[in-house]
């Protein structure tokens, strides 16, 4: 449902995103993994519309999105998590939540007319319960942990309802007990919500436990893409990024 079809971004000199072309099934987990400056973020911004390609097209359901702007890409259904729980800091977990739904369903109002939504508390309740958040839905977001801001910032994504849905390293910034909760939680809403969800992470013991499929960019252009076993034993990833330690254990 989404493809990237032989995508091109170029800064000058450095083509950051060089020449992808890789598919999306919908409601799949997929990890984009990579070393530093492979061009895993320049991709996600391509995609959300906050780079526009050099060229090639992005087909979400078959309709080329390239270089639409990001409120059109968000409106077509490709959601972002960004850091915005923290732009917000005196409301609560739960305000925020409620102002996120009640701005999907104002811009959706006349689609939406036909099938009522729920209100915007009770869905708010529903994504607090989803995200495991009850404990601190009545906290403002400054004073609850960096960890459970991440997953706010998450909720507040999925306020919107996404088809797709595009995490950059949400384990960022977080020791490894939190990081593991944190995926969990995200493997979680992708499971109960049916989405499609793409994630960046530097953790290979996460993204080979979690995602269905990884896609390994290096130097802006794809170098391997699979399931976790077929990149394991890929001789090109373990050459140019797992290293000789990993091809070892990956033997
Ligand atoms: N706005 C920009 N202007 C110029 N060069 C850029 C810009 N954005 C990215 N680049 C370059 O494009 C390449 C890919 O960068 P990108 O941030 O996409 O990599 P990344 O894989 O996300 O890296 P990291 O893991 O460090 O976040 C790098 O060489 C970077 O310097």
């Amino acid at each position: 449902m989404l493809e990237l079809d032989n995508l091109v971004k170029s800064f000058g000199g450095v083509v950051a995103t060089d020449h992808v072309s890789l598919s999306f099934a919908e409601q799949s987990l997929t990890a984009i993994i990579g070393p530093n400056g492979a061009g895993k973020t320049t991709l996600f911004n391509l995609i959300t519309g906050h780079l526009a390609p050099t060229s090639g097209r992005i087909l979400l359901d078959g309709e080329n999105i390239a270089g639409q702007s990001p409120a059109s890409i968000v409106a077509r259904g490709i959601g972002r998590a960004f850091q915005i729980a923290s732009i917000f800091p005196t409301l609560t977990v739960e305000q925020q939540l409620i102002a996120a739904v009640a701005a999907h369903q104002k811009s959706n109002e006349r689609m939406l007319s036909a099938f009522p939504p729920l209100p915007a508390k009770q869905r708010a309740e529903e994504l607090i319960a989803q995200l495991a958040l009850g404990s601190v839905a009545r906290r403002r977001s400054s004073t609850i942990s960096h960890g459970d801001q991440k997953v706010l910032d998450v909720g507040l994504a999925l306020a919107l309802e996404p088809k797709v849905l595009l995490l950059d390293e949400p384990t960022a910034g977080m020791g490894p007990d939190e990081r593991w909760a944190m995926m969990e939680t995200v493997q979680r809403l992708w499971k109960t919500n049916g989405m499609t969800l793409i994630f960046i992470e530097h953790d290979i013991d996460i993204v080979f436990s979690i995602a269905q499929r990884i896609n390994v960019l290096s130097y802006g252009a794809v170098l391997a893409s699979g399931t976790p076993e077929e990149i394991k034993g890929h001789p090109k990833v373990i050459e140019a990024y797992l290293g000789s330690e990993d091809a070892g254990a990956a033997a």
